[in-house]
């Protein structure tokens, strides 16, 4: 799988395809025979063959799936779970339904359903929205209870394909047999649960029908890992990797300080320079000796000023990246700290936590900003930066950062449990992660080692892929053998070159 679609992008294609020659009603017949053909390969003559029919199109590609498994001498059986088909596709698939076809209606049919030894759910495909309504509820029941192989046809009935959400008693498939590409829900959570294997069929979608399209998502996978890794050489010495200075800490958030120093110094970075408040600076060096230190004007609850920002522009000027926010706190002065050091640094800029959060109101400064700007917003920051609820963020945050990154010329890296890096070009989505990380300490780790790769060299957004890709594939080495819920953050921190060598390694 190199490519995912979203919705939008699948349906402009379905129809870009029709320039190309290729009709919608025979693009329906190729997903249907690329269907029957995954039914017929998990079925033998005497299998009851069972396909849960929706009102729309994919229910549409289920009746015609019906026909051609009876023409092989199948005996499928097709169950009308919303009423009659009612597009104008599916309709005509009905009316030409083989009449050795049996048809039944559900409210009759859920012992037929349970007792399935093949269960093919043409319910509802991506024209599914809201949550499953109470009267289909019944048909879900029944297809928990039965044992056949599962398979669903485009995407498990209850999924958004959309945006990943799930409704908890959706299709569990076996297979999922999508067309043409990966649709964007289906690889994330909590939607991915339901989906099964995933064989991805082609339909006679041309290549050029994508290419009009905003970015196709590209999943960050191993090998675009280990692409993307700098070449270190071997007469390298600390300057040839870099420099960050990382604007992070008060005295009520000492440990995010460390942590994502120790995180950007165990990705490569050849040094890191602390500006923080004297009480973090004399907790943190007691046990961290690997970096420098400077201590900074502080407010009387301990948190940096404004006044700051001469001292860590200078800074910057011996440095590579600047890393801004883990542990900063929100207060009238970080704003004013944040605004200025985004209007006048020259070198690449990672903003996580409190550095978004001092960022939101002033937040047209990116626009004033003199160099690259990565942004790591979790879904509630996310919903900060553009104004809306975290609600809205969820069911569309691909959209949402996107759009953060085209108005601003910034790169965001979007986080959660499936991370998008997007820039204006390019979208990358990352999917490796174990709930090891739904911990504090995660983010500023991700910080940290997004800002070491920047510092070393890395362009924006392969740095933030990587970044949530390292911190990801760390996460489940340092679990390997040991419980998620016991794994926190040092234990990442110190697989990371474990990681690292694995990944520089790798065929
Ligand atoms: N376009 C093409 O060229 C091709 C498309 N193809 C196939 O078509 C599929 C998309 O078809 P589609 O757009 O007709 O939508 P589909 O998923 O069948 O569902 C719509 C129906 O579901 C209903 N409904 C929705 N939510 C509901 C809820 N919560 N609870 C209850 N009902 C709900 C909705 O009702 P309504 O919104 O009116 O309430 C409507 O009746 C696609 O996945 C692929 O398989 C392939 O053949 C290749 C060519
Ligand atoms: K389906």
């Amino acid at each position: 799988m190199d490519r995912i679609l979203t919705v939008e992008q699948m349906t402009f294609c379905e129809h870009e395809a029709e320039k190309y020659g290729v009709s919608l009603a025979q693009l329906m017949d190729n997903a249907a025979a690329q269907l029957a053909e995954v039914i017929a390969s998990n079925s033998s003559a005497s299998s009851k063959i069972v396909l849960l029919i929706g009102k729309g199109n994919n229910g549409g590609d289920g009746l015609v799936a019906a026909n051609l498994l009876a023409e092989q001498g199948l005996k499928p059986a097709v169950v009308l779970c919303c009423g009659e088909p009612d597009t104008d596709l599916s309709s005509a698939a009905y009316a030409r339904l083989d009449k050795s076809v049996e048809v039944l209606k559900a409210e009759n049919a859920l012992d037929f359903i349970e007792d399935a030894d093949v269960l093919v759910d043409c319910i509802f495909g991506t024209g599914f929205h809201g949550s499953l309504r109470e009267n289909i509820l019944p048909v879900f029941r029944a297809c928990k209870k039965c044992e056949g192989m599962k398979i669903a046809c485009n995407l498990p009935s209850g999924v958004n394909a959309r945006n990943g959400q799930a409704d908890k008693l959706s299709f569990k498939a076996d297979v999922t047999v999508t067309f043409h590409r990966g649709k964007l829900g289906l690889y994330l959570q909590p939607a991915v649960d339901f989906c099964g294997e995933i064989l991805v069929k082609d339909i006679g979608i041309d290549e050029r029908c994508e290419n009009t399209l905003y970015p196709v998502i590209t999943p960050f996978d191993v090998v675009k890992a280990r692409a993307s890794l700098p070449f270190r050489p071997a007469d390298g010495h600390k300057g040839t990797f870099g420099k960050v200075v990382s604007v992070a800490g008060s005295e009520s958030y000492i440990g995010a300080a460390g942590l994502s120093a120790m995180a950007a110094m165990r990705t490569g970075v050849g040094l890191f320079e602390l500006c923080t408040a004297k009480s973090v600076v004399n907790s943190l060096s007691a046990g961290m000796y690997e970096c420098t230190y400077s201590a900074m004007k502080t407010d009387k609850d301990g948190f940096m000023v404004a006044e700051n920002a001469e001292t860590i522009l200078k800074k910057c000027e011996k440095a590579s990246s600047l890393l801004i926010g883990c542990g900063l706190g929100h207060t009238a002065e970080t704003e004013k700290l944040v605004a200025e050091l985004i209007e006048k640094a020259e070198i690449p800029i990672v903003l996580d936590a409190d550095g978004i959060n001092s960022l939101c109101p002033n937040i047209d400064v990116l626009l004033k900003k003199k160099s690259t700007v990565i942004l790591t917003p979790h879904p509630a920051e996310l919903a900060r930066l553009c104004g809306v609820t975290v609600g809205e963020v969820m069911s569309d945050r691909l959209g949402f950062a996107y759009r953060l990154s085209e108005k601003y010329g910034v790169t965001v890296l979007a986080k959660s449990a499936d991370t998008f890096a997007v820039d204006g070009g390019k979208v990358y989505l990352c999917t490796e992660g174990t709930t090891a990380l739904a911990k504090g300490g995660s983010g500023d780790m991700l910080a940290g080692i997004v800002s070491s790769y920047v510092a070393q060299g890395f362009d924006a957004l392969d740095a933030a892929a990587l970044g949530s890709f390292t911190l990801g594939s760390t996460a489940l080495l340092a679990g390997y053998k040991r419980s998620e819920r016991g794994i926190i953050a040092r234990d990442v921190i110190d697989a990371l070159p474990r990681f690292l060598y694995d990944l520089e390694n790798a065929d």
